[in-house]
């Protein structure tokens, strides 16, 4: 298997040509021929990171998105036979602000497909809360974060699965928003969300930089032009799926043929049964 990490000197002039070579060095893009093999792969990616964080520091921190990694991780998840979740502590790497039985909500969906058939204990599983205003809600959750990690000054996740919208959005940062210049705060309100429901409550990049592992997983033919120029344009400013380079952690894009069909940069090519 070949890695970024691999490439021989003749590629890495192409390397180099693509994209700033510090976001290339430690990121593997990986592709799957359906998100039927992707999907597999994903779930070991989340249980050997769960099995590590448990073995290192007695639990697993992980932040979930919506859209549709929700049935995805679901699904691959409940086809383990041994999977034990009693360890985990869960959070959102952006939420909704709308009721949990609102059918826009991400934990809602979570709960219904995931959360009531495994055994992640309930106080492990950090909620906004949807009653509060979107201000106060963000500190709420900044408020429950900083609980749950009272050793970090920024909480350092164990694993953040991301989505990304067709404009590059991840988390709930968009495209020239003023949230992703934030610095200070590890959860932020928006209220003017180009996608609805307008009122939101995100982690911020800082968070998302700081965990030991982010995972992308994006799949269908209508991402593959903004993968394209997430993954190797050069031009003008970063989309903000291209803003995330966890300083210390791993990088994953986990995506399909299809939304890989444009990407000319080495990628992996995994067989099935394939262990990240
Ligand atoms: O709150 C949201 O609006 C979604 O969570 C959204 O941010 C989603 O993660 C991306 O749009 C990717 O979604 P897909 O993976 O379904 O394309």
């Amino acid at each position: 298997m070949r890695t970024d990490k691999m490439l021989q000197s003749h590629d890495f002039h192409q390397y180099l040509f693509h994209s700033d070579s510090a976001l290339m060095a430690g990121r593997r893009v990986v592709v799957f021929p359906s998100s039927a093999e992707l999907g597999p792969v994903l779930a070991h990616l989340v249980t050997s990171r769960a099995e590590k964080a448990i073995a290192s520091h007695g639990r697993f921190t992980l932040g979930l998105s919506g859209g549709s990694l929700v049935s995805m991780l679901s699904k691959e998840l409940l086809t383990l036979p041994e999977l034990d979740c009693s360890k985990w502590v869960v959070g959102f790497c952006d939420e909704r602000l709308v009721s949990f039985d609102d059918p826009e909500s991400t934990y809602g969906l979570y709960k219904n497909q995931l959360f009531s058939k495994v055994n992640i204990p309930d106080s492990g599983i950090l909620t906004i809360d949807p009653s509060l205003p979107v201000s106060e809600c963000a500190e709420d959750y900044t408020r429950k974060l900083k609980e749950a990690f009272p050793d970090d000054d920024i909480p350092v996740f164990d694993l953040l699965l991301l989505g990304m919208g067709p404009d590059g959005h991840t988390c709930s940062l968009f495209p020239d928003h003023p949230l992703l210049e934030e610095t200070k705060k590890i959860v932020a309100p928006i209220s003017d969300s180009p996608k609805p429901p307008p009122q939101r409550v995100t982690m911020t990049l800082p968070v998302v930089n700081s965990a030991c592992c982010v995972a992308f997983v994006s799949t269908g033919g209508s991402k593959a032009p903004i993968l394209k120029e997430v993954l190797e344009g050069r031009e003008g400013p970063a989309f903000p799926a291209a803003r995330v380079v966890p300083t210390n952690g791993e990088l994953f894009w986990l995506v399909d043929d299809p939304a890989a069909a444009s990407l000319t940069i080495q990628v992996e090519r995994p067989g099935s049964g394939a262990k990240l």
